[in-house]
């Protein structure tokens, strides 16, 4: 893992005291974070923590109860528009064109965010996110998991996003294909892009984030540098702050 960005930098993500309720439930109870440019940060916690939640209250599909998020000094709640221009988010299954190649979704998705691509740059960006270059000229149809990743990474890359938004994205990964995800989180990181990943997989959080945050039933627990942790620990802290009071949740 290459060394964390500076502290003193301006925060790419800055989340203030953001609350969240669905009815009478609490998702998100005042959370308040921040990641630097370049950093990348790992948001652990079971099911119903309330990740989700917060990766749709930065893009903007939520809005808080209280608080507000900034990304790259944009105000979501202000301008929605103009901060989802700063980000690319990357869903558990990446959606794309079955009938087109790897480089011809790429430059589709490059062109509706304003940029025209030509070859020689959409393979740059599909080998630079870790597509195979055999790959490059393939029809997405029958593209793994992993391989549809690398593929919404180069857009993200082609977008010139600020913050990179990942939603468990080595869940039904076999080791190879989520080696080859932390490869291309690292790429982001190292062109300065903000990644925020809410994941489960203890494991690649030690490879892969800067930093991680423990969140459970809408509350950040702690946050620590992976730098200071072994993997093991890391497992250990996740599953004692976990089993307070007996909650799994
Ligand atoms: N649209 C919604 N309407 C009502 N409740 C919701 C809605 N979305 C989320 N919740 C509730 O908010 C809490 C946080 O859910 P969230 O999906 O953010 O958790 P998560 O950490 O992403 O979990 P998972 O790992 O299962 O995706 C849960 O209690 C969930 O049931």
């Amino acid at each position: 893992m290459q060394a964390p960005p500076s502290p003193r930098q301006t925060p790419t993500l800055q989340i203030h005291a953001v609350r969240k309720d669905f009815g009478d439930r609490h998702a998100l109870e005042a959370l308040s974070m921040t990641i630097a440019p370049g950093e990348v940060y790992a948001l652990l916690g079971p099911n119903g923590a309330g990740k989700t939640t917060t990766l749709n209250l930065i893009l903007g599909f939520l809005t808080p109860e209280s608080g507000h998020i900034e990304v790259a000094d944009v105000r979501v709640d202000r301008d929605p528009l103009g901060a989802r221009a700063k980000i690319a988010y990357l869903p558990e299954t990446v959606m794309l064109h079955p009938t087109l190649s790897a480089i011809e979704n790429l430059s589709y998705f490059a062109l509706l965010g304003g940029r025209r691509l030509d070859e020689a740059q959409a393979r740059a960006l599909l080998s630079e996110a870790g597509l195979q270059d055999e790959a490059h000229a393939r029809r997405a149809a029958g593209f793994s998991k992993g391989m549809r990743q690398k593929v919404g990474l180069a857009i993200a890359l082609a977008k010139n996003a600020q913050l990179l938004l990942l939603d468990e994205p080595t869940s039904g990964l076999d080791a190879s294909a989520a080696n080859d995800l932390s490869q291309g989180v690292r790429a982001a990181s190292r062109r300065g892009i903000a990644v925020l990943m809410a994941t489960h997989d203890l494991y690649r959080v030690k490879d892969v984030a800067h930093r991680l945050g423990i969140l459970r039933a809408g509350r950040l627990l702690t946050e620590r540098h992976t730098a200071e942790l072994s993997a093991a620990q890391i497992e250990s802290l996740y599953l004692e702050l976990l089993a307070v009071d007996g909650q799994a949740a």
